[in-house]
């Protein structure tokens, strides 16, 4: 039995960022991947929606930007793009460069066979090894709706089928109004189809501050998108060419497709962890703050369950090879950005103001609406539109918290990230200079507004 340093199963983005690390040290890794090397970021997730929502993005831009017309969508040369983007559904130039380096690349479904030290079988092949990396992501959850299972499975589209559609619906309903439900919903709409969310929680985007959800409201409300909130789908029913869904409102939604997107369940089952020994719950495999779940076993990404970001499950790998590599590198989790990328982006970072006060912070809050007091919403645009929030401890003189509403604050919610990151004193933010004319300006803006 061929013995390696380390056997990295699963190789979506956490897997590879750990398996390439550990390569470019210098030591003797096999990787399992029982799809596609890249995961389901790389092919069903956040490339292909990020590529699907850029055209209408761009043509709604067109529309409020002076001496520009409106550019037409092409559904056939975007549909080619986004299978050009997702590699057709091809790991081969993968499985290639990952041999190159140097890396036994066994395809197929990994499962740890025993411990001490550690072995792992992939489709007949098992190998020893010193360290185990679980990498294997998570699924979409099936809602319990009465009808489901019972449905063509044409019509129930996970993030897989929506992503890879090769025709626009003429109409969807999408079960859940978090980050999925609001990117594919919002995708959909643009492209014509006629959306209906239905969210169990109170608001969209439930998780968020409660102002930035009432602005994402709004926007659905001008993307012609109908919303219910705190309401499920008790029942969907075929009648005829048509699918008749059933709400805890009382009201009757028919659609042609009914989208999940309702959440996900990190994949930590079925590898053989339990009968090693190896605790697993609810919420995944349980990982402590190196990313260790035993002695030479470590778990990163989705399969833990702790904030499931291709941006997380990238640290994580970084932190776990480096751990592996002799290090002691601890995670802290206190400023992870979280964007959604729908049109104007939605992009939030640390604590909600009621989650600072459960925590006993002394909380200031401030918003600023950019199209008031900058100048770069109006040259961006001709109907521009734009919020930043921020929540701070007044005690330490810290920010905790900020979210924003507003063109490209994926990129400049870093600002925030890394002074909750770094604790970085208000002072020395609100002294900052920020380049004219930016939307990160709305930072000394807000700062203004905070009520220390
Ligand atoms: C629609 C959608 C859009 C998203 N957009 C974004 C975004 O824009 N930005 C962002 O940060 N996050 C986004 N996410 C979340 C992101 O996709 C995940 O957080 C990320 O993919 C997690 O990476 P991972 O490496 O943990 O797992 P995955 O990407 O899920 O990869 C896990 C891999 O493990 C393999 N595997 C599983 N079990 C086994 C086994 N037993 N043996 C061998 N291989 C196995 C799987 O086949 C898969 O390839 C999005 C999610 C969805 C659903
Ligand atoms: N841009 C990004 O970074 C991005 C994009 C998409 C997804 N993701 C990640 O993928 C993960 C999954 O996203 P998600 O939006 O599917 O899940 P989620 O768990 O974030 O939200 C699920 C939503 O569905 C609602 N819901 C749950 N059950 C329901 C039911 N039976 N009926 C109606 N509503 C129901 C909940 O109230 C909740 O708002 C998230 O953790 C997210 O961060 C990230």
């Amino acid at each position: 039995m061929e013995h390696m340093d380390a056997v990295v199963i699963g190789m979506g983005p956490g897997g590879e960022t750990v398996a390439s690390r550990l390569l470019a040290a210098g030591r003797r890794v096999a990787v399992a991947e029982r799809e596609l090397i890249g995961g389901e970021c790389a092919y069903w997730a956040c490339i292909p929606t990020k590529t699907l929502l850029r055209p209408p993005e761009a043509r709604a831009g067109a529309d409020g930007t002076a001496g520009l017309s409106r550019p037409a969508l092409d559904w056939p040369a975007l549909r080619a793009y986004r299978d050009q983007m997702i590699r057709h559904l091809d790991d081969s130039a993968q499985v290639k460069g990952y041999q190159e380096q140097g890396a036994l690349v066994l395809k197929g479904q990994g499962r740890v066979t025993g411990r001490d030290p550690w072995r792992v079988e992939v489709g007949g092949t098992e190998v020893s090894t010193d360290h185990v990396v679980v990498a294997t992501g998570s699924a979409a959850l099936r809602p319990p709706v009465r009808g489901l299972d019972d449905l063509d499975p044409a019509t129930v589209w996970t993030n897989r089928e929506a992503t890879t559609l090769t025709e626009i619906p003429r109409r969807a309903l999408v079960i859940g109004g978090s980050a999925v439900g609001v990117e594919l919903g919002q995708f959909l709409a643009r492209m014509g189809t006629n959306v209906t969310v239905v969210q169990r929680g109170p608001r969209l985007l439930d998780r968020e501050e409660p102002r930035l959800c009432a602005l994402v409201t709004d926007q659905f409300a001008r993307d012609g998108i109908t919303v219910h909130t705190d309401t499920e789908v008790t029942a969907v029913e075929r009648e005829g060419a048509e699918v008749v869904a059933s709400l805890s409102d009382g009201t009757t939604v028919r659609t042609d497709v009914v989208v999940l997107a309702a959440g996900r369940r990190p994949r930590a089952d079925g590898l053989g962890l339990e009968e090693a020994g190896v605790e697993l719950d609810r919420t995944g495999l349980v990982v402590d703050e190196h990313c260790r779940a035993a002695p030479g076993l470590w778990g990163i990404g989705d399969a833990t369950g702790q904030a499931l970001f291709t941006h997380v499950a990238k640290y994580q790998g970084r932190l776990a090879a480096d751990n592996i590599l002799g290090g002691d590198r601890t995670a802290d989790y206190t400023a992870v950005p979280r964007v959604v990328f729908a049109d104007p982006e939605i992009a939030a970072v640390g604590l909600t103001e009621s989650q600072a006060r459960e925590r006993g912070i002394d909380t200031a809050t401030a918003e600023a609406d950019l199209t008031k007091t900058l100048a770069r919403p109006w040259t961006y645009g001709t109907d521009p539109r734009g919020t930043l929030g921020l929540v701070a401890d007044r005690e330490r003189g810290v920010l905790v918290g900020a979210w924003a509403f507003a063109p490209l604050a994926s990129e400049w919610i870093h600002t925030a990230a890394l002074a909750i990151r770094a604790r970085l004193p208000l002072s020395v933010l609100s002294d900052s200079i920020i380049q004219f004319p930016t939307f990160g300006e709305a930072y000394l803006i807000a700062l203004e507004n905070l009520d220390l």
